[in-house]
Parts: C-alpha cells; structure tokens; sequence
C-alpha cells in the first residue's frame, strides 16, 4: 500500500511500536496475541487480523523474518497486513480472505537475529541461542529445528554451522512457541506460510526428503498458477515446487512440520531476488517484491477458502 512507510526496512524497535500502533488503530480487526518469547526474552506478537463478522473456524498462518538476514520478509508481513487493512472491503479478493479466514501474522519470527543484523552482522541467519557447554559457536537455525526428519541430510549437528539443526527438535524458545500455537490451532488453521528471501520460488513439502507429498499435484498445480500469473502481471520469473528438489534437502523445515501436523497446504516463499543483491535487496525493490509474494498469498489462500 501507499506511503514512504513501505519503500524502507525497519527496526526490531520500529516493528514493535508498529505492531503496538496498528493493533490499537484497528482494535476491530486486529488483536495482538504474544505465543511466547526468543532465547533473549523478547516477545514473539502474533498479529490476528479478522474481518468485521462474526467467528469463523478456518484460519491461516503467515511467519516473517525466521532468517535474520532475509529483510524483505519482515518487511512483506509488515506491507501485507497494512495492505488488509487498508484494502479490506475494497478488494474483493483481500476481502473474501479475511470474511473467511482468520489471517495468523508473526512479523518476526527471529528478533534475537533480526536485531543483530542492525547492529552486528548484517549476513546473520541463525537465532541467537548460546550452548550450555562448551562451542564458542552461536545460534541455531530455526528452519532446521523442527522436528520433521530432524538433523538428517541438508542440516548440520555443528553449532558453527549456518544450518545448525540444534540439540533436540523444538530446542528453540523460537520454534517452540510457532510448533506450540499451531499444534493448539491444527484443528482451524488450514494454510501454514513461511515467508524468506532470496531465489524467487514458490516451495511445498517435501524438503526433508525427496518423497511427494500426498496432494502434491495440487500443491504443483497452486504454485504454478501463481508462477505463471506473476510472469504474466509483473514479467518476474518464480520457480516452483516440491523443496527437496526445486532448491535443495533442507530437513527439520517448519513447512514440513506444520503439513505433516496436517496442514494441508503448506508453503515456502523464496522472495525477490535471484542473487543480483540478494539478501541486500534495496528498499525501492520492496514495493514490487510485495506485490509479486501478495498475488501467491491470495490464490493459495482462496483455493483454500473453497477447498476446506
Ligand atoms: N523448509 C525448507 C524449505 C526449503 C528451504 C528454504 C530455505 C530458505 Se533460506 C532454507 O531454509 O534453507
Ligand atoms: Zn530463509
Ligand atoms: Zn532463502
């Protein structure tokens, strides 16, 4: 949506009073829910946005910012929940969503790790846990921790490692708190998205393994009509489909934990772009990164909408 607000990343401190803001701004469609908090006891707020109607029992998930480094994610969950407010009752399709579906929003999923890309090391991806004994080695990666094949081929049991899969599945306060909420919302919510940066790839289970999934023609068929529509409205190419074999093994996913938790569709979006920046994406690339990952927001989300 409008304004300079959205041509610019945010500080951890800048989304907190952004969170506090727009759920007191919008108090009837926006409640902020705290699922729990990071190795460093910062709170981890769920945004739940609703329309103005009465309950519903579907709902879907959207995390932000489980890689630290990845900045346009943050930046989406924060563009997309000002685009459902701004644009509800206007666009019918932003509309529909949220007269149907609860939208569950974790802006950032890492703050221990978002933090530490401002002040200390911009190309961080891990959380910031520190072992008990011994490793001089920080952080865990959380898109590793889950407990879906964990620590099996495409993660490492090194601490030092960037794909650290942690001591035990679910180690992390991080991983902990999602696993825990949606493990307590498995019987609602009906489409698990996770939100990352970069490759431009429209990502569905499985990434522990090369097995397909049950309903991955569907899943293939979903991801591909909004690659074909991203191509057609904003001349961007996303590949897609299953991620062990569209990027790579990347076992202890919280994609393939939240599908075989029974989340039927579930999904991981590599957003812009293919490596010309990276993950130092410029700000004035946000506006049309958004807009590409809003169009594979919407048609997954109302293909679920009739299909559940
Ligand atoms: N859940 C694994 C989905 C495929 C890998 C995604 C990338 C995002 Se940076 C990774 O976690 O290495
Ligand atoms: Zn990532
Ligand atoms: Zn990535």
């Amino acid at each position: 949506s409008g304004g300079v607000y959205h041509e610019r990343y945010h500080s951890l401190e800048d989304i907190y009073f952004w969170i506090n803001q727009t759920s007191q701004e919008h108090s009837d469609m926006v409640k902020v829910i705290l699922i729990g908090s990071s190795f460093e006891k910062r709170p981890l707020h769920v945004m739940k946005l609703s329309g103005r109607r009465g309950a519903v029992n579907r709902a879907m998930w959207m995390d932000c910012g489980i890689h630290a480094r990845e900045w346009i994610a943050p930046a989406f969950c924060l563009w997309f929940v000002n685009y459902a407010l701004r644009f509800y009752s206007h666009n019918s399709e932003i509309t529909e969503m949220l007269n149907n579906m609860d939208i569950y929003i974790l802006p950032v999923m890492n703050p221990d790790g978002y933090k530490y890309t401002w002040t200390t090391d911009r190309m961080w991806r891990k959380n910031r846990s520190v072992l008990k004994e011994g490793s001089e080695c920080v952080g865990v990666d959380l898109n590793r921790n889950f407990d879906a094949r964990w620590c099996t081929k495409g993660a490492s049991n090194d601490p030092c490692d960037p794909t650290y899969c942690g001591q035990y599945p679910e180690s992390e306060p991080e991983a902990q708190a999602v696993a825990k909420f949606l493990r307590s919302h498995k019987d609602t919510v009906k489409l698990y998205i996770s939100i990352h940066s970069y490759s431009q790839m429209l990502l569905f289970p499985y990434s522990c393994s090369y097995d397909e999934a049950p309903n991955h023609n569907e899943l293939l068929e979903l991801t591909k009509e909004a690659s074909t529509k991203i191509r057609r409205y904003y001349r961007n190419h996303y590949k897609y489909g299953p991620g062990a074999k569209t990027i790579y093994l990347a076992p202890g996913g919280s994609d393939d934990w939240a599908y075989n938790l029974g989340i039927k569709y579930s999904f991981t979006f590599e957003l812009q772009d293919r490596g010309r920046y990276g993950f130092l994406l410029p700000p004035s690339f946000i506006p049309q990164a958004c807009n590409e990952a809003l169009l594979a927001v919407k048609i997954t989300a109302l293909h679920v909408i009739k299909n559940t």
